[in-house]
């Protein structure tokens, strides 16, 4: 985290802290494909097998196209959650508390929808409540919700505080994430270890440079 030491913020920028309601009020499986069968699917992941020259009918890959879809099934799960739904339940008693609420190094996986390869590092997410208070796991439930499903880290960083930002309509969101990509560490260009960092601020993170700063001091463990 290193890498993020200033506030950035000179004059008020556009909010561009909307994202589609569709992108958090129902399941993102979209009504518009065919979606194939689970035998369709198996039979996709063995030609795939047999593509990179192995053969299917060897013992130990008898039962690796079913693995795959089912490994499919866990890591996309996202697409039939409703983030809507995640932060619904809020609480109310909150003696007054009138701070913003930071939750960071949230770890999370997700996968570009470039190379469908994993990404994967840690999300951090304030938000400063109106009177009432999210569950805490439900910010972390957020990010998997969206990170299970296809993503660029930017499109991953939008949904999550435009979904905070739309449900909860809080005084302001933060969400700093940081990622490796694989399809650019084991892959491609090879750089193991590079660190993608990605933000969107909204409401006082956007317009007041100093919770801005305190967001990221907190972050960074200062
Ligand atoms: N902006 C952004 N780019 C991503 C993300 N994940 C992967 N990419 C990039 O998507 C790009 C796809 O570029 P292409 O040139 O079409 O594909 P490619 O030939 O496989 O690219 P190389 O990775 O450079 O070999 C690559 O530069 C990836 O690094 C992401 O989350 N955000
Ligand atoms: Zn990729």
């Amino acid at each position: 985290m290193d890498a993020i030491i200033k506030p950035i913020r000179s004059g008020k920028p556009a909010d561009k802290s909307e994202i589609p309601a569709s992108d958090y009020m129902a399941s993102a499986i979209d009504p518009g494909i065919v979606r194939p069968s689970r035998a369709e699917a198996e039979a996709a992941a063995k030609t795939l097998l047999a593509y990179i020259g192995e053969n299917t009918n060897r013992e130990g890959l008898l039962d690796t196209p079913r693995r795959m879809v089912e490994a499919y099934d866990e890591l996309f799960q996202g697409y039939a959650q409703c983030p809507a739904e995640i932060l619904d339940r809020t609480f109310g008693e909150t003696a007054g508390y009138d701070d913003f609420v930071l939750m960071r190094d949230i770890s999370f996986h997700s996968h570009c929808e470039h190379h469908v390869m994993p990404f994967y590092g840690k999300a951090h997410i304030a938000y400063a409540p109106v009177d009432r208070v999210v569950g805490l796991s439900k910010l972390a439930r957020l990010v998997d919700a969206f990170a299970h499903r296809l993503q660029t880290q930017e499109h991953l960083t939008a949904q999550v505080a435009g979904a905070i930002n739309a449900i909860l309509k809080p005084r302001g969101v933060a969400v700093v994430m940081e990622a490796e990509h694989t399809c650019m560490s084991v892959r491609g260009i090879a750089k193991k270890g590079a660190l993608t960092l990605t933000s969107r601020f909204t409401g006082i993170f956007q317009d007041n440079p100093e919770e801005q700063a305190r967001f990221l001091n907190m972050v960074r463990g200062v």
